[in-house]
């Protein structure tokens, strides 16, 4: 415990032992007596020629004098103790000690009690400070720091005052017992400690007139002193005022911190202010953050994709940490084990990928983050290795104002940001996180040294496969053409049954297969129109069977259901018939039957957008969750969905409507369905503002060759084929009717049996034609079945009658298996449209 006592003990009680202490207060300096760093009074150094001057307390000061011969006797210790208090005061705060300050003075000795406390410590004596908080705990250590000299003369030396008060105050308590209040820090800038000194010296003038000459040079400078340390250290009694190095070096990071942070939000407001979420997005997001709607919405397959893929491993984010040169062979070797699988970073070859490895970043990127921002510099190529994100690209509406709109989702497997550093412009769209993202960022140097040539690679193929095409022939595109088509142009896999495009004229990319295939289904909503000129040809021709042919079919059904264990929906009368055969071209039909409403023409806009959403909301819908789509919500209109046409390797999906804009009616679509492809996509506004005139009038001859069947030859078609369906009822019915007024079996004669056998095997033959289902048999065969008609004319009704039962059963139990086969797998292609 250092004390003031003790040094002047030093000083007084051994010379030999204050001469050990250094004087670290001017370097010329040999005082002996520089014990103490208590500095008042200036003293010249006795050095012969040596005008370094410095400062000494008042007891070092007092020696000084000694020494010299100068005889001091009340030096004043009452006033300088004051100084010293103060300067104690502020000295000690620091420490978390208690310090004792034993002042003595030629009056006795004065104690002066400066407690410094942590808070920590005065809660003990204080409990309800026990319920401040910890943090405030730290934040105000040494706030409280009390001062207080007690009189000590030898019998209640002991007694310290323990007393607590928020601000330090400081008294002297003389032992005349007369009390100076030098107030608390706040108000002692307001003290004047000379109006002390005089006060002092007036009680006592023989002090004052011994020290006269000393009081007088040292009155100014004191006061400065003492200003100034009051000025620096009291008066701002804030909190850490008087903290230690490591405090104070503690509160500047702190406070760094909290600028960052600042920094941070205001970033992140700005950002947010700046993004203006997609249709797409929020939905998702609502979503997302909703635990509730997560519940209710719980999609077991993202469930599933969720569980299954894997997250980064703690070893690999633990290798990226590294900087490139940290990174070993094996670690390199090890991430570019995890990483294989990858569908954009198989493309690479293996020394890239290692390379690649050496300088990977890891990112994880919370869902809602915006990752890339359209017209921003680029300077990262990302990997995502798990989680999803948005693309995010403008796009103007009708009324020819800019909005953001979903483009797609990449998810992992994918990358993103090649376009900018490629062909250094800026970012093509935004790019935020739709679900926890994990990726992978190569940076653009590493990027410009090895990647551009995979991308190269892949524009040429692109190039190349073009270039091989009817439609963009080398008489009318040129390689410039070709490469400006292809930069942004995108290959992209789908599944069997995915569908790739919803309609073809809203449509911002046209589609030209590289593998693979993809059906064409043209929806064709069953307006008033449409519905009434099949209603009037359905109702003229409906097939009426006769009712002990209805009745037979009605038990053959039921034997057959019953062993299906299903409930029949067919055969329940003439009326039926319809549906079932408008079942037999609308999938929607033989699913549930269920009729939608209309739709309003005005609406096709807002119906786009919900699908678009849906479609990206996600990924890419399949034909059947269309259809289920369609149903809930176009309510009071019915559908047809028919496969128009298949696209094959090297052909564009309906070039006609893209080069002829609204040829097709409002209420029909043409879906791209994919059966397993690989597509290329090229953005239509690109391939117009690219294409010659030459050029496109030659791509108008290729679309019109390749037209898809338009909505009235798939009408026409349609009816052709429900007429010959009614065909085929009524001659079955015809014949199945020759055959039920025919004779029992078993009672005829050999000659009648081989008759009926060939009937039999006529009629078995001409169902089978039937069930063929081609248009041209049909005409080929009502020859066929004109003979079979006469030869039962001919024959004994009666005769015949006992066979009819079986054969009819079993004929009838093959046409209903074959029939249900047809609905199926009915197809009216364009060939059999251009039969007609
Ligand atoms: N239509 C799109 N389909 C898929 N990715 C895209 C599409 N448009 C842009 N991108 C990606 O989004 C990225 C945005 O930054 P870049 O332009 O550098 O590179 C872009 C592409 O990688």
């Amino acid at each position: 415990m250092e004390t003031v006592a003790s040094i002047d003990n030093q000083i007084t009680a051994s010379g030999a032992k204050s001469s050990v202490l250094p004087c670290n207060l001017g370097q010329n300096c040999s005082c002996r007596y520089a014990a103490c760093t208590e500095l008042y009074l200036p003293v010249r150094c006795r050095k012969e020629g040596c005008k370094d001057s410095t400062r000494r307390c008042a007891l070092c000061w007092k020696a000084l004098q000694k020494n010299r011969g100068y005889e001091s006797q009340n030096c004043g210790y009452q006033y300088w103790s004051s100084e010293l208090i103060c300067r104690r005061l502020i000295q000690s705060a620091p420490s978390r000690k208690r310090k004792f300050i034993n002042m003595p003075t030629n009056q006795g000795e004065h104690s002066l009690t400066t407690t410094t406390l942590e808070l920590g410590e005065r809660s003990k004596t204080s409990p309800d400070l026990k319920k401040r908080q910890k943090s405030q705990h730290r934040l105000s250590v040494f706030q409280v720091l009390q001062a207080q000299s007690l009189r000590t003369n030898g019998k209640d030396k002991g007694r310290r005052s323990s007393s607590i008060c928020k601000t330090p105050s400081i008294t002297i308590t003389r032992q005349d017992r007369s009390v100076t209040s030098l107030g608390d820090t706040n108000s002692l800038e307001n003290v004047d400690p000379l109006q002390h000194l005089r006060d002092f010296h007036e009680r006592r003038p023989s002090v004052m007139q011994r020290r006269a000459s000393v009081v007088q040079r040292e009155e100014s400078t004191f006061l400065t002193r003492l200003r100034k340390s009051i000025s620096i250290d009291i008066q701002d009694p804030g909190y850490g005022r008087h903290r230690g190095p490591v405090f104070e070096k503690f509160r500047q990071i702190a406070q760094g911190i909290r600028l960052l942070i600042r920094w941070f939000r205001i970033i992140i407001e700005i950002s947010d202010e700046k993004t203006t979420r997609t249709a797409t997005e929020e939905q998702w997001y609502t979503l997302y953050t909703s635990q509730e709607a997560r519940k209710l919405a719980f999609n077991k397959s993202m469930f599933a994709r969720e569980r299954a893929f894997a997250r980064v491993p703690f070893w690999a984010i633990k290798i990226f940490e590294c900087t490139p040169e940290e990174r070993s062979e094996a670690d390199c070797r090890r991430i570019h084990a995890l990483l294989r699988g990858l569908k954009s970073f198989d493309k690479f070859t293996e020394r890239i990928q290692l390379y690649m490895c050496r300088s990977f970043r890891y990112q994880c990127v919370e869902p809602g983050r915006v990752i890339l921002r359209k017209g921003h510099v680029g300077f990262n190529f990302y990997f995502i290795y798990s989680g999803s994100v948005f693309v995010n690209i403008q796009d103007i509406n009708i009324e020819g104002k800019k909005f953001e709109k979903t483009e797609t989702i990449l998810a992992r497997g994918d990358s993103f940001g090649e376009l900018a550093l490629l062909q250094d412009i800026r970012r093509t769209a935004s790019i935020t996180c739709r679900e926890r993202c994990e990726m992978l960022v190569v940076d653009k140097e590493t990027f410009a040294k090895v990647c551009p040539s995979i991308f190269d690679e892949e524009l040429k193929h692109k190039e190349q496969f073009l270039s091989g095409l009817p439609l963009f022939s080398a008489t009318y595109w040129t390689r410039e053409m070709l490469k400006l088509l292809c930069t942004e142009a995108h290959i992209q896999e789908y599944k069997t049954n995915k569908i790739v495009s919803t309609d073809s004229d809203d449509e911002e990319w046209m589609y030209i297969c590289m593998e693979g295939k993809c059906q064409v289904i043209s929806r064709i909503a069953l307006d008033e129109k449409n519905e009434n000129t099949l209603h009037h040809e359905r109702r003229a021709s409906t097939p009426e069977l006769s009712d002990d042919i209805m009745d037979i079919i009605k038990n053959v059904n039921k034997s057959r259901d019953k062993q299906e264990g299903a409930v029949g929906s067919a055969g329940e009368g003439g009326g039926q018939g319809k549906e079932r055969l408008l079942e037999s071209m609308s999938l929607e039909y033989r699913r549930d039957g269920r009729r939608r409403k209309i739709m309003n023409n005005p609406e096709k806009e807002e119906e786009t957008k919900r699908k678009d959403i849906k479609m990206t909301l996600h990924g890419p819908l399949s034909l059947t969750s269309l259809m289920t789509q369609d149903k809930e919500n176009e309510e009071g209109r019915d559908y047809m969905y028919l496969n128009i046409a298949t696209v094959h390797p090297e052909k564009v999906f309906d070039l006609y409507s893209i080069l002829y804009p609204g040829c097709r009616p409002s209420n029909s679509a043409v879906i791209l369905v994919s059966l397993g492809a690989r597509l290329l996509r090229i953005k239509k506004k690109i391939f117009f503002d690219v294409i010659t005139s030459d050029a496109l009038a030659h791509a108008r001859i290729i679309a019109k060759k390749d037209r898809y069947p338009t909505d009235e030859q798939i009408l026409s078609s349609y009816e052709e084929k429900y007429n010959w369906e009614i065909y085929k009822h009524r001659l079955l019915n015809d014949v199945l009717g020759e055959h039920l007024e025919g004779p029992r079996f078993t009672k005829l004669t050999n000659a009648q049996k081989t008759v009926i056998k060939d009937h039999h095997r006529r009629t078995s033959k001409l169902l089978s034609v039937l069930q063929n289902n081609t248009h041209r048999e049909k005409y080929r065969y009502e020859k066929e079945v004109a003979e079979l008609k006469q030869l039962h004319d001919k024959n004994d009704k009666k005769e015949l009658k006992s066979s009819a039962d079986a054969i009819i059963l079993q004929s009838l139990s093959k046409y209903k298996a074959q029939t249900s086969k047809i609905q199926h797998n009915f197809v009216i292609g364009r060939k059999a449209t251009s039969v007609n």
